[in-house]
């Protein structure tokens, strides 16, 4: 595969590209690097292994029924592990919006843990094996394209990933999540889990059947946000390459 420094582009983008990564890499310090290195390994590892069982299962029993129970622990530890995105802005390591950054990492780890953990008869849902696959191809090309990055051999075909496949897969693994809650409403409704109430000793009432309409809800202001920040990155990072695009 062709690193950057391989795929055409010129010099002074090269040299361009390689004082950048010096300033980057001043930036962070040795250990935050080391630190994001192994993170961004880890997860690569984590959501390959991830891809890897899904793809073993629908091969051995040909359906999708059973897929999320074999793989939910993984699953749940490197999507919990996520949680670190949030801290890794905060602290000021990696220069990206602890809001938008929280908003996409709490989505996942409600849609993971109060949802799909939580409502066992929605877990057979194809909607599941929807957002299922959009997050692990995602998850593989976005830790890759950071490790490479941090290693200074990022190759083409990843950056290009990193920024061209969200166009498809972000609509795709939105519509699973919110098909998946869709699916979940008849059993909250039916169950009242976790829902409180009245009256009771601390006078509050919550229902999370309503939670979860609001919730459903929410995504109609806040994904969009997520998209044009990442069409935004898009122009950022590949701009200056659209003559590769066009030649791919
Ligand atoms: C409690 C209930 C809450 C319910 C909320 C309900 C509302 C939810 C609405 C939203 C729905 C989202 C649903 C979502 O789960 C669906 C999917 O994910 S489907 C699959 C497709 N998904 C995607 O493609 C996700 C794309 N989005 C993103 O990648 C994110 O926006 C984000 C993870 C935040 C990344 O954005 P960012 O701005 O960080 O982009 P960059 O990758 O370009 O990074 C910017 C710079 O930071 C450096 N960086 C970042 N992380 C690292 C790292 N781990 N290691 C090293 N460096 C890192 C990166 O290199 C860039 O640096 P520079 O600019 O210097 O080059």
């Amino acid at each position: 595969m062709a690193s950057s420094e391989e795929d055409g582009t010129n010099g002074a983008s090269e040299a361009g590209d390689e004082k950048e990564v010096t300033r980057k890499r001043r930036r962070l310090g040795f250990l935050a690097t080391a630190w994001l290195t192994f993170y961004n390994i880890a997860m690569t590892a984590g959501w390959l292994v991830l891809a890897i069982a899904m793809v073993r299962f629908y091969v051995e029993k040909g359906t999708h029924r059973g897929l999320y129970k074999s793989i939910q622990k993984t699953l749940k530890f490197f999507q919990t592990f996520a949680l670190l995105e949030v801290v890794h802005c905060l602290i000021g390591i990696v220069p990206t919006s602890v809001l938008v950054t929280g908003v996409q990492v709490s989505s996942r780890i409600f849609m993971v843990w109060l949802v799909t953990h939580s409502v066992k008869p929605i877990q057979n849902e194809e909607s599941v094996v929807l957002f299922l696959v959009s997050w692990t191809v995602t998850e593989i090309t976005r830790y890759s394209f950071y490790t490479f990055s941090l290693l200074d051999h990022l190759p083409h075909f990843i950056k290009w990933a990193r920024y061209n496949f969200f166009i498809i897969l972000y609509p795709v693994g939105v519509a699973g999540e919110l098909l998946t809650i869709y699916a979940a409403l008849p059993y909250v409704k039916k169950s009242g889990m976790f829902s409180v109430r009245l009256p009771n000793k601390y006078n509050v009432s919550f229902d999370y059947y309503y939670f979860l309409l609001i919730t459903m809800a929410s995504y109609i202001p806040l994904f969009p946000q997520l998209y044009f920040h990442m069409l935004r990155q898009r122009r950022k990072v590949l701009h200056g390459e659209v003559i590769v695009e066009k030649d791919d």
